[in-house]
């Protein structure tokens, strides 16, 4: 296997967080049919390490490993996982700083934003060690005469989870805590893109004391590793984050194993300004709902609705705060946007910026002479959208925002609404009846009033329509892990209240 990259061996406290093998059955492990694959730093196009891709038989091993963990750790008590849990949350966030660096280093993120990253998916830990305990089944008033009637919770089972490049450990950690604390064993096979962040999540949960076959980082190539993990039939839930397309196939793959499914898929969001607003206020908000991870956001404010009254001014201040945005290497200094995660995601961007402008579009600012390096793309603002663009029907995960003015709220209603995706919508004004309306008609699963920042484990996330199914965080987050078990305790005598 390859050496450290020295990049790294240089900025790691604790080396022994990088690893450049699969996780199975607590055994660091190499890929039986020798192939692997280069993982490289997007801002500088450097191969930093390599990880070994998984034959069939391997997969298949870490089934069979969760399997037998599992019957340990459904019988260990809620109190007992939630211990574990809260190690490695607290492992995790000892070891913020390296787990920070490796996350630049991979995905490209900002420095400052991978360890916001680092603290939000710690917090799920915690979060899910402790709702481990309110796994509350409920009693039923009883129409059956003499009987006990209620419902217990209990584990689903071992539980898969594909994750994308974009949030290379929150990603993880908001659906395996939840299983984890649920009862279930997991197996979690990371973006090809990004996979070290999820390694050193399995390095930290061992030392947290996370039985060998709980917790497992299978690395493959994608298609094929999926393929096995749908029609595996003791892996009884799969939660997958990604795109729109590859959900669809993971559901279609799953089918014939009947699967608990979760899925958080793409977005569109639209984010609506009202007339009533004060035009920096807002504009400097959309500049910030949009441009996080250098737009490649499920939350990326991409389609920006602006009241036709203040369009104009809006939009003056939405450049003015738009070229103060540095772009550069995550790991140096001030930078506002790192690089996109290869090149054919900036070829995407300039294709799509290219079907505005040849479709009406006007190209406010975005000058890619100036970008920094070849996966770089300069934040681009279009005015003039509309629906006919690629860059309104397609999410386009890129540092691009296009702005549409609209007349009422009727019409922004039907403008917002015209896309297959539900995840998240923006909005903003101080009108409590324009609030209402549009929180009311948007139909998207999460709808955010004047706040960028609408995320955190309290909250159920999750879309509608082709955005996805079933929600993750919140007091709802540990029930996609969950089988309800109806009883009936019949021929009990005379019950009294039944
Ligand atoms: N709703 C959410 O919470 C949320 C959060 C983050 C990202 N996303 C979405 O994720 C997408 C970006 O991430 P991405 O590019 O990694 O998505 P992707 O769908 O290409 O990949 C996601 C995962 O699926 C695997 N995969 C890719 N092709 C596959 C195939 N043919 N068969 C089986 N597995 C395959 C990848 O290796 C990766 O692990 C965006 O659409 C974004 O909106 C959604
Ligand atoms: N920002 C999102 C991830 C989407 O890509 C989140 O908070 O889950």
């Amino acid at each position: 296997m390859t050496t450290l990259s020295t990049t790294l061996v240089k900025r790691l406290e604790d080396p022994r967080l990088f690893r450049q093998y699969a996780y199975v059955n607590g055994k660091w492990t190499h890929g039986e049919g020798g192939r692997e694959e280069a993982v490289y730093d997007p801002a500088t196009n450097e191969a930093i390490g390599h990880i070994p891709l998984l034959e069939a038989e391997q997969i298949t091993a870490a089934v069979d490993a969760a399997e037998s963990a599992f019957v340990h750790w459904r019988a260990l008590r809620a109190d007992e996982r939630c211990e574990r849990l809260l190690a490695w949350y607290d492992l995790i966030q000892a070891n913020r700083e390296d787990l920070a660096t490796i996350m630049t280093l991979e995905q490209g993120k900002p420095l400052p934003d991978a360890r916001g990253e680092v603290e939000y998916g710690a917090s799920f830990v915690r979060w899910f060690a402790e709702e481990g305990k309110r796994t509350y089944g409920e009693t039923i008033p009883s129409h059956i005469p003499n009987a006990s009637l209620g419902t217990i919770k209990e584990p689903v089972g071992i539980a898969a989870m594909i994750t994308p490049w974009n949030f290379p450990l929150a990603m993880i950690t908001r659906k395996a805590a939840a299983a984890l604390a649920a009862g279930c064993p997991v197996i979690v096979k990371p973006a090809n893109e990004t996979p070290f962040s999820a390694l050193a999540l399995a390095e930290l949960a061992e030392r947290a004391g996370i039985p060998d076959g709980i917790f497992n980082v299978v690395l493959g190539e994608p298609a094929e590793v999926s393929k096995i993990l749908c029609s595996e039939p003791r892996i009884r839930a799969l939660s997958f984050t990604g795109s729109t397309r590859v959900g669809r196939l993971l559901m279609e793959q799953s089918a014939g194993t009947v699967k608990r499914l979760s899925l958080e898929l793409g977005g569109n969001a639209p984010f609506i300004v009202g007339p009533d607003m004060d035009p920096k206020e807002a504009a400097y908000a959309a500049v910030d709902a949009k441009f996080q991870t250098a737009g490649q956001d499920c939350l990326a404010a991409n389609r920006i609705l602006v009241h036709e009254s203040i369009h104009d001014a809006f939009v003056e201040q939405f450049t003015e705060r738009m070229a103060a945005l540095t772009v550069g290497n995550g790991l140096q200094g001030e930078i506002d946007l790192g690089p996109l995660i290869h090149r054919q995601a900036v070829e995407k961007a300039a294709a799509i910026v290219d079907d505005a402008i040849s479709r009406g579009a006007t190209l406010v600012m975005g000058d890619q002479s100036q970008a920094p390096g070849e996966n770089f793309f300069m934040p681009v603002l279009l005015t003039g959208v509309t629906p006919q663009m690629k860059v309104w029907r397609e999410e386009n995960f890129a540092p691009v925002a296009g702005i549409t003015a609209y007349s009422s709220d009727e019409e922004v209603i039907e403008l917002a609404n015209d896309t297959e995706y539900g995840l998240a919508a923006y909005v903003y004004t101080h009108d409590i009846r324009r609030i209402w309306k549009l929180m009311r008609g948007l139909e998207y699963g999460m709808v955010s009033v004047n706040s960028v920042k609408m995320t955190g484990p309290p909250v159920p996330f999750g879309g509608v329509k082709q955005s996805g199914l079933g929600r993750e965080g919140g007091a709802t987050g540990i029930d996609e892990y969950l089988e309800t078990k109806y009883y009936c305790l019949g021929a009990l005598g005379s019950v009294s209240g039944s």
